[in-house]
């Protein structure tokens, strides 16, 4: 399958008042043109870090590092600022979790909705506003003629969300990174947002890079799944073969944490145990999960785990020397 994104070794460090901070430690990801991938972790390991970088939206400060980021045979990190921007607005958009951060107050939606493509792609205003029009009644935007000249406060939430999602598909993208989507909604209409996500992805064939911290939402929707801990993909896989054999310790925790009625306490795996702390430069040594790990041994201090592929399926790896070391003894 053709790769539309391949990014390695992608390193983010942010200046703090104790020292600089290492948000992201060297992810080695990648994106199949059409797909859905979906990166989970909880809060603070770095997911809006990493989307940031690849859509070249880090703050000023932050410094960045890879040995490829390569967007549909681009080099992102050499492009200038001006090819970058026309890369950012006709070929990647992006979904933020709370849709008023993404619209400005004092334009009518349409203005909005047709500002890209008219820049960008040198669309008729008139063109530009029937696509409007086509795109927000396919994301569920009833009247959408009469929305064009609506600004964000008249509509809800929801809505506001549907409207972003027709945006972020005006200029026909090839990659859409949308960073928790649905987290400041209501539970239903959080659940319309991912089936509408997920249907238009797979009817316009757009690559998604999905982030959130929930993986019931990534049982939902995702074709493949990166796991992030720390600043680092601790494992990737298929969604079918995450959610078959889950391999990581802490994606078996994250997984135990899902609460199942009268089965579960929620959070029992990974409780007790204070979150995700990011290291600053230097300060790192051994698997960044091995105090939270009920497998860890002495080696896991020491050692920082590389990620290694398992044996039977070449999709699938895992950074836990515990892990990789069973497939070596099963190979
Ligand atoms: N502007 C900033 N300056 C300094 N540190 C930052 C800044 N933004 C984020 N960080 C730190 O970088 C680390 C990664 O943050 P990031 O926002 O990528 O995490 P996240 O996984 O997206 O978390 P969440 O799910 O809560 O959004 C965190 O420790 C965070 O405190």
């Amino acid at each position: 399958m053709k790769r539309i994104l391949e990014v390695k070794n992608l390193q983010v460090d942010l200046p703090t008042a104790n020292g600089t901070l290492r948000a992201v430690r060297g992810i080695d990801l990648h994106v199949n043109k059409g797909e859905m991938l979906c990166i989970v972790g909880e809060s603070g390991c770095g997911k809006s870090m990493t989307s940031m970088a690849l859509m070249g939206l880090l703050p000023k400060r932050a410094a960045i590092t890879a040995e490829a980021m390569q967007f549909d045979g681009m080099d992102l990190l050499s492009l200038s600022k001006k090819e970058r921007n026309q890369v950012r607005g006709m070929r990647m958009s992006m979904i933020f979790q709370e849709p008023m951060t993404s619209l400005n107050p004092s334009y009518t939606l349409g203005n909005q909705l047709c500002e890209g493509i008219i820049k960008h792609k040198g669309l008729s205003r008139e063109k530009a506003k029937e696509r409007a029009v086509y795109l927000l009644e396919r994301a569920g935007v009833p009247y959408p003629e009469k929305r064009l000249n609506q600004y964000p406060h008249q509509l809800s939430g929801g809505l506001r969300q549907r409207v972003i999602i027709a945006m972020a598909l005006m200029c026909e993208p090839d990659l859409i990174i949308a960073d928790e989507p649905t987290t400041a909604l209501d539970v239903t209409i959080q659940a319309q947002i991912l089936r509408l996500i997920r249907e238009l992805q797979q009817e316009f064939g757009t690559a998604v890079i999905f982030i959130t911290h929930d993986l019931g939402v990534v049982a939902r929707i995702a074709d493949r799944v990166a796991v992030m801990y720390a600043g680092q993909v601790v494992e990737t896989a298929s969604a079918e073969a995450l959610f078959a054999n889950p391999l990581h310790p802490y994606t078996q925790g994250l997984l135990n944490c899902i609460p199942i009625p009268g089965k579960t306490k929620p959070g029992s795996h990974l409780a007790s145990i204070p979150g995700v702390v990011p290291s600053l430069i230097g300060e790192f040594k051994g698997c960044a999960f091995e105090n939270r790990c009920s497998v860890s041994t002495s080696e896991c201090r020491r050692r920082t785990p590389n990620l290694a592929i398992k044996p039977s399926s070449a999709d699938h790896q895992v950074r836990c020397p515990e892990v990789s070391l069973s497939f070596q003894e099963a190979v």
